[in-house]
């Protein structure tokens, strides 16, 4: 794995979280571990809250759109008692993140409970140690950089926001979740780069899933496969389809002109 300059014309670089910036270890043995053993506190104490409500409406359409075991949310009403109905909840909950389902609604209620864990300070937000450098140096040379990640705005907020290396927000210029679409299809691609005002050519798009860089690539975005352990092992079609690295640091940024 060589170096990789960055193709003329390109003004923004566009990251994913899990696998690219942070190690996929944070997300599966801490993160996520978090929510499975604290969903049902969590519903019983904010179960009045808009909020939470709203979460628990979100899941609800989700589940009817499954139409699957456990995809069941049950509806408030007569028979249906609060914690029998939490208790779909969480049933529903624990069956998605068996299968690392991406649904925007189970991405809110997530971002929407890490909050306590962040603020107690029980919970950093990691980041590879060549994350940040790279990303000051490209700032630097005037690249735009926005996040796009299947967890929610305020999870990605949360994340950078109380990292291990401190508070990183003020390095990008904005954040994208599934609200805009499915990381899988490139409509997503298109809107975002709608949104950041530039043309698809014009950005840079770093992820270690290559579904979600063939979409973006059939979008016009550039793109690059980032490497890291533990992350989902490549097969050599895909290692002979995309530029590969393992570290920001074989990304080279010329000064935007
Ligand atoms: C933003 S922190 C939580 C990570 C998460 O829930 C997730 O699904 C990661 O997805 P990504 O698109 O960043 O690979
Ligand atoms: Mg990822």
């Amino acid at each position: 794995m060589g170096s990789i300059t960055v193709p003329a014309g390109v003004t923004s670089v566009l990251l994913d979280i899990e696998g690219t910036t942070t190690p996929i270890t944070f997300v599966k043995d801490i993160l996520f571990p978090y929510i499975q053993d604290n969903v049902k506190e969590y519903l019983q104490n904010h179960w009045t809250k808009e909020e939470c409500q709203e979460d628990v409406q979100q899941l609800r359409l989700q589940a009817e759109k499954d139409h699957a075991l456990n995809g069941f949310v049950p509806i408030p009403g007569n028979e249906a008692e609060v914690e029998q109905i939490i208790q779909g909840v969480v049933d529903n909950v624990h069956w998605q993140m068996s299968l690392d389902r991406k649904t925007t609604a189970l991405k809110q209620l997530q971002g929407h409970m890490w909050r306590a864990a962040y603020a107690a300070g029980q919970v950093k937000g990691e980041v590879y140690d060549d994350v940040v450098p790279a990303l000051r140096k490209w700032k630097e040379a005037d690249m735009k950089l926005y996040i796009f990640s299947s967890g929610s705005v305020e999870a990605q907020k949360l994340l950078f926001g109380n990292s291990i290396e401190g508070d990183l927000l003020e390095l990008f210029q904005g954040h994208f979740d599934t609200t805009v679409g499915s990381k899988l299809e490139s409509e997503s691609y298109r809107k975002i780069a709608d949104h950041i005002g530039c043309s698809t050519e014009n950005v840079l798009f770093l992820t270690d899933v290559t579904k979600e860089a063939k979409a973006a690539k059939e979008a016009g975005m550039n793109v690059v496969i980032v490497v890291r352990p533990g992350n989902a092992a490549l097969t050599d079609e895909e290692k002979a389809s995309y530029p590969l690295i393992n570290s920001f640091k074989q990304i080279n940024v010329n000064s935007v002109q």
